[in-house]
């Protein structure tokens, strides 16, 4: 029957792999010339580009040995917390296609927005960097000895911002990077899929690039999509406090969110020297009479200018700003980054990435983030 194809169980409870997801993953995987593929994955809200990311990842891991993943979706990263941009090199499987895990990047900028909307140039700026610096280092210095083709993969997961600026972007992206593959996930409701064909193509363009298109894995009995709706925010919230939970060793004990809030107001913070570094916000101008109260009780990225003035300064993790005294010149500061990572880092980037309530909301004590003499400010 047309559009029931038989669907495989995978070992991750719920997925689904369609024969044609499948099929598509086991081609791309093969086609190999002189580059490893290049696999630009795009499509409308939910059509499972994530899940098709995962599954492509582990189809191609037998094979490469390492993939590279280009994440660009900011509001939903799959190995770093929301308002990261980042690229990763992946050497294991991911065991459940329903989870994602967080990893360290090999490089991530701080957006510190979970939309790209109100700074799309900035956006595109980091993930042309990121790009970049697989095309330029790693795809070439991965080339196999003897075969001389190279062998790091690359996967670029996308937002489901399909229409207006959202894909404009995404034409941006694509002119941008020498994909060998886009995959194009549809949904049955077609007003809300990509263009049809190669939708970033001008109309003289020629490209060698596979267009693969296909559809949403799972389909009701009228062959209707079935979209799982996610919570965005509620998804936000505890990537953050699985990334701020990694302030703890494993075996702590730590397992629900209130023991999480109960932990982080009871660790002792760094104390970062205020001359030390720059603050920097990143979507708005702050005065610099209120730039301490703006940033406290704040998620900050902790970066790391760049020798060249041009370059974006690399993110290297996030911290809760617990405080800031201006009488001792001291932020207090709460991350799992190591301290002798912290050391480098001698700029804090404020964005719009909030602690999730949760976090804020601490039994027993008056909310550490929040409490009103934290800064001194005579
Ligand atoms: N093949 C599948 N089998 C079962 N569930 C699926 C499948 N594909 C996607 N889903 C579910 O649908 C939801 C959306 O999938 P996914 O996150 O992969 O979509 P997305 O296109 O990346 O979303 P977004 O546009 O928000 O980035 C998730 O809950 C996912 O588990």
């Amino acid at each position: 029957m047309a559009g029931f194809a038989p669907l495989r169980e995978t070992s991750s409870p719920g997925i689904e792999i369609s024969e044609e997801w499948s099929v598509a993953a086991d081609n791309i995987s093969k086609s190999f010339t002189s580059l490893a593929p290049i696999v630009f994955i795009c499509g409308a809200k939910n059509s499972g580009k994530t899940t098709f990311s995962r599954y492509l990842l582990n189809t191609f891991l037998p094979r490469y040995k390492r993939v590279a993943y280009l994440d660009t979706d900011v509001g939903q990263p799959e190995f770093t917390p929301p308002g990261c941009l980042s690229l990763t090199i992946i050497d294991e499987a991911t065991p459940d296609l329903t989870i994602p895990c967080l990893k360290t990047p090999l490089r991530c900028y701080f957006f510190g927005d979970v939309s790209s909307k109100r700074d799309p140039e900035t956006y595109l700026n980091c993930i042309f960097a990121l790009y970049d610096h697989y095309s330029k280092d790693l795809q070439v210095s991965s080339k196999n000895a003897s075969t001389g083709a190279a062998d790091l993969p690359l996967i670029i997961n996308t937002p489901g911002w399909v229409k207006g600026l959202g894909f404009d972007i995404l034409v941006d992206m694509l002119k941008h990077m020498a994909a060998t593959h886009v995959v194009k996930i549809n949904i049955s409701s077609v007003r809300k899929n990509l263009p049809d064909g190669a939708f970033w193509l001008d109309e003289l363009d020629e490209s060698s690039v596979k267009l693969v298109e296909m559809t949403s894995a799972r389909k009701d009995s009228y062959n209707r999509s079935v979209l799982v709706q996610k919570e965005a925010r509620l998804i936000r919230e505890l990537r953050l406090m699985a990334y701020f939970r990694q302030c703890f060793p494993s075996n702590m004990g730590i397992t629900t969110i209130k023991e999480l809030s109960l932990a982080l107001a009871s660790l002792t913070p760094y104390q970062v020297p205020i001359s030390s570094i720059k603050i920097r916000h990143l979507h708005c101008e702050v005065p610099n009479s209120e730039v301490f109260y703006s940033l406290n009780a704040t998620i900050v990225g902790l970066a790391v200018s760049c020798a060249d003035s041009q370059s974006l300064p690399v993110c290297v993790g996030l911290g809760i700003v617990r405080g800031i005294d201006t009488l001792k010149n001291v932020i207090y500061l709460i991350t799992p980054v190591p301290q002798k990572i912290l050391t480098g880092v001698d700029i804090l980037l404020q964005g719009y990435i909030q602690i999730p309530t949760g976090l804020l909301q601490v039994q027993g004590c008056v909310s550490p983030y929040m409490s009103a003499n934290v800064v001194q400010t005579n």
